[in-house]
């Protein structure tokens, strides 16, 4: 058993968290944290958990929090980068759901979130959590960067056809839709019911912060630099993410059988599901579970790939993603606690 704790439990994805590891075999949640609601049952907020959660909130700055092998920081970007070095250093393992360790170059992560990096020496140690892809580093992170909701759809989604040099990497295009929850708890005007419902909108579209982070991701897959639109809009759903994806097959070049090669690449791995070919994945197949499921088509053998992909942005876009890779870190099943059948309807 390990003794696990969460900063920042009363947030979407810190219940998510808290869902998942209430069930998690090798876990023991220690220490969840809340700024206004430290002392409050945390099954008072959270009657889903009456019988699996038997704490109360305390403060983030909780000695508690010290004790633990592992914390998760379920928190708005910029508070994970002030807390890490600190537990880091009394030998905690810190598994960042924000972005605060997700770019690379410290001076673009600035440029994009707007505030000074507090902790750039932990930036150049993190290790970037897509286990499909970093599996082998993530086993000895003592900082962990849990990938973005929209990068997690999209990476997953190119990343075959990025990797076998196939598509044009100069002019890939992500479409990508998210519910609501993707915003977070908080209260703001445009999460709104009467604001969000009966109504779709594409937003970001001139610079999204999340396209360093694919355009990361991909730039490593290809061996250059990749050109990337992407374009997140807002749909009336709670959960999940659809990425619609375009690629052009490069001119001349023999191309492989492209649903043996996403079957191929996916092999093995527990959470990436490649659909047979022809399928139409909806977000719902994913509902409340750590899956990905990807579809690759070429529209009446043109010279464009389309790859559909779903997620569900609170499971593998975020909280089921942290646990997938608290397992790896950790050594234990990397399904442990994940063995969700998706909700339908
Ligand atoms: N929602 C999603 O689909 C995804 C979210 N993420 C990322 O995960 C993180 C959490 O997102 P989400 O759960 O949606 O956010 P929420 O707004 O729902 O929750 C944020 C949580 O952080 C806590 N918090 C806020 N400020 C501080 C602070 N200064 N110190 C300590 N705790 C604080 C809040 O608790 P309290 O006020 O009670 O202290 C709350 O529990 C964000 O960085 C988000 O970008 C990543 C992928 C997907
Ligand atoms: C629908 C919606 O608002 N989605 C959020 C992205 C999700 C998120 O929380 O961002 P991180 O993955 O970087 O943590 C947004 O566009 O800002």
């Amino acid at each position: 058993m390990i003794k696990v704790g969460v900063v920042g439990g009363t947030g979407y994805t810190g219940v998510e968290l808290l869902r998942l590891l209430s069930r998690h075999p090798q876990v023991e949640l220690t220490a969840i944290t809340s700024r206004g609601e430290a002392g409050m049952p945390v099954a008072e907020m959270f009657p889903s958990l009456r019988r699996r959660v038997d704490l109360k909130f305390v403060t983030p700055q909780d000695a508690q929090l010290e004790k633990c092998d592992a914390v998760f920081f379920a928190t708005p970007n910029g508070i994970a980068m002030k807390q890490a070095a600190e537990l880091v250093a009394a030998g905690v393992r810190v598994i960042d759901l924000a972005a605060d360790f997700r770019i690379r170059d410290v001076a673009e992560w600035q440029k994009w979130y707007g505030m000074e990096h507090a902790a750039p020496a932990l930036v150049a140690e993190a290790v970037y959590g897509l286990p499909e892809v970093n599996r082998e580093q993530i086993r000895n992170a003592r900082v962990l960067a849990n990938p973005g909701c929209y990068p997690t759809a999209v990476q997953l989604g190119f990343l075959p056809l990025v990797e076998a040099g196939v598509i044009d990497a100069d002019h890939l295009i992500a479409d990508a839709k998210s519910g609501v929850s993707g915003a977070g708890r908080k209260a703001e005007v445009h999460t709104l019911l009467p604001e969000a419902a009966d109504s779709f909108k594409a937003y970001g579209v001139a610079g999204h912060r999340h396209l360093p982070e694919i355009r990361q991701g991909l730039s490593l897959a290809a061996g250059r630099t990749v050109g990337l639109t992407f374009v997140p809009h807002l749909t009336p759903m709670i959960r999940g993410i659809h990425a619609t994806l375009y690629g052009r097959i490069k001119p001349g070049i023999e191309l492989p059988d492209l649903q043996a090669l996403f079957e191929k690449r996916y092999a093995g791995e527990a959470f990436v599901d490649v659909m047979p070919a022809g399928s139409h994945p909806e977000t719902r197949s994913v509902r409340a579970s750590n899956l990905c499921r990807i579809a690759v088509h070429r529209p009446q053998g043109g010279d464009t790939v389309v790859v559909l992909s779903v997620i569900d942005n609170l499971v593998k876009g975020a909280a089921g993603q942290a646990v997938q890779n608290l397992n790896i870190m950790f050594g234990f099943d990397e399904e442990a606690g994940l063995d969700i059948v998706p909700v339908s309807p």
